[in-house]
């Protein structure tokens, strides 16, 4: 994420990138042609008046708290599960947000969430649309309930296109050209998502008595929409734990 968060970044922000290895970090700089300042994140690290991005997994919130001292102008932390009052705990700043990428990041194409303190929203999505569109949300409760659609969205999305190859390809299809076409049906389904609500788009394609309404009919015999909406259930409320 933070190599994602980079990417976008690096033409506009000056930045200093703070790991525990120097070898990694350099390795880092080098992809990116040099442009970064880097740091050890050890004892004593100043961060006093600068905007920090918090990009490490959410066990790491202690260690890397415990190495910074000063006062951040603001954090924005993409750490899942962890909230606001944990994150004021934890850091000295005068702005906090939290904010929710997810994979297409990597491709300047992610759908973020934002949440925090409003005063700093217009800073935050500023610099969160470096790396695809943004979307703020007014309580944290929202968020992390949002969070299961956007942050894990893609693996369920994975989960879809893998099982749709997996149908053809027990119907006899070549792996190879399962997987073309279900790139494809993504990449026309986006525009057609954008200029429709997604129950139109199946109206449009289900004809009466035809071959789709057959594979639909199958997928609610499956409960697969019950089985969408208990996967969405159980991401927020792990979120909570
Ligand atoms: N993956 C996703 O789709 C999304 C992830 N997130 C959130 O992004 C955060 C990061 O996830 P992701 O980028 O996937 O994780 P990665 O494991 O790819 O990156 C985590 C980074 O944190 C560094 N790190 C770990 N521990 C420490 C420490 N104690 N001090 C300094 N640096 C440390 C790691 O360094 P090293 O490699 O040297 O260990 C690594 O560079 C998570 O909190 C996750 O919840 C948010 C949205 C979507
Ligand atoms: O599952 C996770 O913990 C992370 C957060 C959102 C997407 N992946």
């Amino acid at each position: 994420m933070a190599k994602a968060m980079i990417a976008g970044l690096v033409n506009t922000h000056q930045i200093e990138v703070l790991g525990k290895d120097m070898v990694k970090l350099r390795a880092l700089n080098d992809a990116f042609g040099g442009k970064l300042s880097l740091g050890l994140l050890q004892e004593g690290v100043d961060v006093t008046g600068k905007t920090l991005l918090l990009c490490v997994k959410p066990h790491a919130l202690g260690a890397v708290s415990s190495y910074v001292q000063g006062e951040a102008h603001g954090l924005i932390s993409v750490l899942a599960g962890t909230s606001l009052k944990a994150l004021q705990e934890a850091f000295t700043c005068k702005h906090l947000i939290r904010a929710m990428p997810n994979l297409a990041a990597a491709h300047g194409a992610s759908m973020t969430l934002l949440t925090g303190d409003n005063d700093f929203r217009e800073t935050s999505e500023a610099i969160l649309k470096s790396i695809g569109k943004t979307h703020w949300l007014g309580t944290e409760k929202e968020f992390d309930i949002a969070m299961a659609l956007t942050g894990s969205g893609p693996a369920f999305l994975a989960l879809v296109a893998e099982a749709l190859c997996d149908g053809v390809v027990r119907e006899g299809l070549k792996r190879e050209d399962a997987t073309f076409l279900a790139r494809g049906l993504f990449e026309g389904f986006a525009p057609l998502l954008q200029a429709n609500h997604p129950a139109l788009i199946k109206e449009a394609v289900m004809s009466p008595g035809g071959v789709t309404a057959a594979g639909l009919g199958a997928l609610e015999d499956c409960k697969a929409r019950s089985a969408f909406m208990l996967a969405i259930k159980k991401t927020y409320e792990k979120t909570l734990k």
